[in-house]
């Protein structure tokens, strides 16, 4: 399911200034690859991630991710999609410390009503796949960084989503660490044929891009190389 972003304005306001993020900005993210967001500090980038994930909406333009035009989903519409479509791993990792890894990685599903059998034997599989599956009774402030993201990982992947979001997924980690955790997330989207959007400013996640954008002049602007625009 390509990801189709048209003609959007975005823009936010506050007592004194308007500041202009998109316009007229359109651009199509493919299906079952990797692409990688980059872009100087305050452009836009987790602006971006808001849009496609329906947590903001647009001033004006479409967002397609698929036959779905997202723009046109109400509130609770654009929350069944995010439960269902898309998966989140942030810099900060964002675990819940008062649940275990197993209770962090469900959650989701668990609102979601899943049945358990559906993703049970497949969060199992992936905790196994990430060498955390003798975590799943740990809280999070046991583990280290690595192993946080790690956790936060298998919890994107645990619904099954098309579409999985990165913000900066390795901007809380050493660079060894970081080159693990991408190599994981790489490895399993392409495992399991999701789309990956990632923002990051780290230059060895653009090794791992099929196609690197560049939030750049209110625009998003594909890249021969993101190196240049770091
Ligand atoms: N909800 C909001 N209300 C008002 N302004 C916002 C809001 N969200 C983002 N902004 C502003 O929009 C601009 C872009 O923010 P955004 O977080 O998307 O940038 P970014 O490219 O991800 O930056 P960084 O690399 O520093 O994380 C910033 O100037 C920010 O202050």
């Amino acid at each position: 399911m390509n990801l189709k972003l048209s003609h959007i304005d975005k823009s936010y306001d506050d007592s004194k200034t308007k500041r202009v993020i998109f316009k007229d900005m359109s651009a199509t993210l493919v299906a079952g690859k990797i692409s990688v967001i980059v872009g100087k500090s305050g452009v836009g980038k987790s602006s971006l991630l808001n849009l496609i994930s329906g947590i903001d909406l647009p001033d004006s333009g479409t967002i397609h991710v698929g036959d779905l035009c997202i723009t046109d989903f109400d509130d609770s519409e654009r929350t069944l999609f995010r439960r269902r479509r898309i998966g989140f791993i942030y810099q900060f990792f964002n675990l819940i410390p008062v649940l275990s890894v197993l209770e962090n990685i469900t959650l989701v599903a668990e609102l979601d009503n899943t049945p358990k059998d559906i993703f049970l034997p497949r969060v199992m599989a992936l905790l196994e796949t990430v060498g955390l599956a003798d975590r799943k009774n740990d809280f999070p402030d046991t583990l280290s960084g690595g192993e946080q993201q790690r956790v936060a990982i298998v919890r994107s992947l645990a619904n099954d989503p098309d579409i999985i979001l990165a913000d900066e997924p390795t901007g809380n980690l050493d660079s060894e660490t970081g080159l693990a955790v991408l190599e994981m997330i790489t490895d399993l989207v392409k495992i399991h044929n999701k789309t990956l959007i990632m923002v990051t400013h780290s230059p060895e996640a653009m090794g791992f891009a099929d196609h690197v954008y560049a939030v750049k002049d209110q625009l998003l602007v594909p890249q021969a190389s993101g190196l240049n625009v770091l």
